[in-house]
């Protein structure tokens, strides 16, 4: 068997080579060598698939795939993680999270929060009370006072993606990584209580949007130096990484062979993956995808990148951990609600019997449902041990198209959905209810470049009469009618305070650029920037 030093240089053979080795001695440097691995993620790898190439697994690490070794055994306190809990890091909705009976609450600087600095800095002072134990919140309209109960879900946190800057921070003139600020400020004040109340380990971390191992090299870099700056013991703290781009579901193996020290597993990501899967092939006329509704988890690329994971997660003695149904309870309509509440029982089944050891959930409400599906079907604190040898994917499962239709009414919905979306997120908040669904950065991402993918290659839009294709004018006549649309619904005063045109406005700017911009959230975040220093964002 190779060594790990072997295998390592196996794996990134140009990082030795060229003599950029990816331990840094100080944050600074940290920084910067994210962000070169950043471009060399826009520039080489994309620019391939951009020519044409499909992302596949990397011959130079099949080593890395094909050797026995496994990660750092999973510590007790998270060895059961049946359900977690997610939501972004407001103040009433953490205290509502922790005591929900969820095992776990993803607390998230991403998908769901707006990085307003307000939101930012509130999120970690609300953190640090949870950490602490003393957070309290009064609701003084409703006269309801919010307390932590005595038994409350054990804290993981996700912090920003590498692509969004923290242009309220400043480094030598540079805005400021926002992964490594919501990272650093939260390891700082937390790490000693956090250690002293989970038997010294912790904290844990969810790590989102990741495209190759590179990342996941230099994420380990910066728990070493945090731990070692701090003296708290290597191994301590506990990441999960999202596969939620398709590069990445070809680098499981890798992801988890550079984390292995701090790692607690991988989970399914599903929307940001579906965005993710439109993003990379945007050069491919061909692959087009149906309505957004049409792509559920039942779809064969989506049902291979499940299995996938989990076969790989229980390999190496780690979590594969589930992902999140968007429906959310429905309080004013019974049999809306019920059928709600079946889809997300059916989603949480499909992932129990899958092999996956937990699985998040978007709200209170639908805690029960989701414990009462693992309950049945998972007897132990998880299933690491069902191996899943079963499964065997190709590059071609994972790159299969799904199935369906594309309609009028899909562009229609994604238009309305990221429009409202965009509205709420550019007046602070990252996750709304629409149509009776969680929209967050991930879902929202995934109508636009749904639009964009049909206007540039000029879909053919399926069930018309007359056959339609998707133009920049059809693009502005739906726009506009579902500017009048969402008028009706929200009720004129509202649409007229809030940020509904600015939204249209960036929207259909995203939908209609001829080269696709990365994020969506990477553009709007120049109109929540409060303070920009040097002016250089
Ligand atoms: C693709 C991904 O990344 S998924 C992960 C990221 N996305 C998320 O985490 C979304 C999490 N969910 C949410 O943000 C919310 O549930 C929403 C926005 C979808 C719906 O929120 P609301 O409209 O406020 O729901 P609703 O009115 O039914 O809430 C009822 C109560 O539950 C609370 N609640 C709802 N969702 C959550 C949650 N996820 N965590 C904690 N509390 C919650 C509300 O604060 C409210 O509390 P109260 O009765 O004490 O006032
Ligand atoms: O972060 C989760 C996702 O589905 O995206
Ligand atoms: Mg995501």
């Amino acid at each position: 068997m190779c060594s790990a030093n072997c295998l390592r240089r196996r794996a990134h053979p140009s990082t030795s080579e060229e003599g950029r080795p990816l331990k840094t001695s100080a944050i600074l440097s940290v920084r910067k060598v994210a962000e070169r691995e950043k471009k060399w993620l826009e520039k080489e790898q994309q620019a391939r698939y951009d020519a044409g190439e499909l992302p596949s697994f990397d011959p130079a690490t099949a080593p890395i795939r094909n050797d026995e070794w496994t990660c750092a055994s999973i510590p007790e306190v998270i060895a059961d993680r049946r359900v977690e809990i997610t939501g972004p890091v407001e103040r009433k909705m953490i205290i509502n999270a922790l005591n929900c009976g969820a095992k776990m609450f993803m607390a998230d600087f991403e998908d769901s929060l707006a990085p307003t600095w307000e939101n930012i800095v509130r999120g970690q002072i609300n953190l640090r009370d949870a950490v602490n134990g003393t957070i309290s919140y009064e609701d003084k309209a409703r006269n309801k006072v919010y307390k932590l109960n005595d038994k409350t879900a054990v804290l993981l946190v996700r912090p920003r993606g590498w692509h969004l800057p923290e242009a309220h921070i400043e480094i030598d003139g540079e805005p400021a990584t926002g992964a490594l600020v919501d990272f650093a400020l939260y390891f700082y004040h937390n790490h000693a209580t956090f250690r002293a109340k989970h038997k010294q380990s912790g904290p844990f971390f969810y790590l989102p949007k990741m495209q190759h191992s590179r990342e996941a090299a230099v994420w380990n870099a910066v728990f070493e130096r945090a731990q070692d700056t701090l003296g708290v013991p290597r191994g301590s703290i506990r990441a999960t990484v999202l596969i939620e781009t398709l590069p990445a579901v070809f680098q499981m193996h890798e992801i988890l062979y550079e984390l292995r020290n701090h790692s607690a597993g991988l989970n399914c990501g599903r929307w940001d993956y579906i965005f993710s899967f439109i993003k990379t092939v945007r050069a491919h006329g061909d692959r087009l995808l149906p309505d957004r509704v049409q792509v559920g988890m039942t779809q064969h690329f989506l049902k291979s990148y499940t299995e996938l994971l989990i076969q790989t997660c229980h390999k190496r003695g780690v979590h594969a951990m589930g992902g999140m149904a968007a429906q959310i309870p429905i309080r004013d309509n019974k049999l809306a609600n019920d059928r709600a509440t079946a889809l997300v029982r059916a989603d949480k089944l499909r992932e129990v019997l899958a092999g996956h050891d937990g699985t998040w959930a978007a709200h209170p409400g639908l805690i029960s449902v989701v414990l009462d599906v693992f309950n049945e079907n998972m007897p132990g604190p998880n299933q690491v041990h069902v191996k899943r040898e079963d499964v065997s994917v190709s590059n071609g499962d994972l790159l299969q198209m799904p199935k369906g239709v594309r309609t009028l009414e899909g562009l229609r919905l994604n238009t309305r959905v990221g429009i409202q979306y965009l509205a709420a997120w550019l007046s602070g908040t990252g996750s709304v209810p629409l149509y009776n669904l969680m929209e967050d950065a991930a879902t929202a991402e995934i109508s636009r470049v749904q639009n964009w993918q049909w206007i540039k290659y000029g879909a053919v839009l399926d069930g018309e009469l007359v056959p339609t294709t998707v133009t920049k004018e059809l693009f502005h006549r739906v726009l506009g009618e579902e500017m009048a649309r969402v008028e009706r619904e929200v009720g004129s005063e509202k649409f007229v305070n809030g940020r509904y045109q600015e939204a249209a406005k960036l929207f259909a700017k995203q939908c209609l650029t001829e080269n696709l911009d990365d994020f969506l959230t990477l553009d709007a975040y120049r109109y929540i920037v409060r303070i920009v220093p040097g002016s250089r964002l």
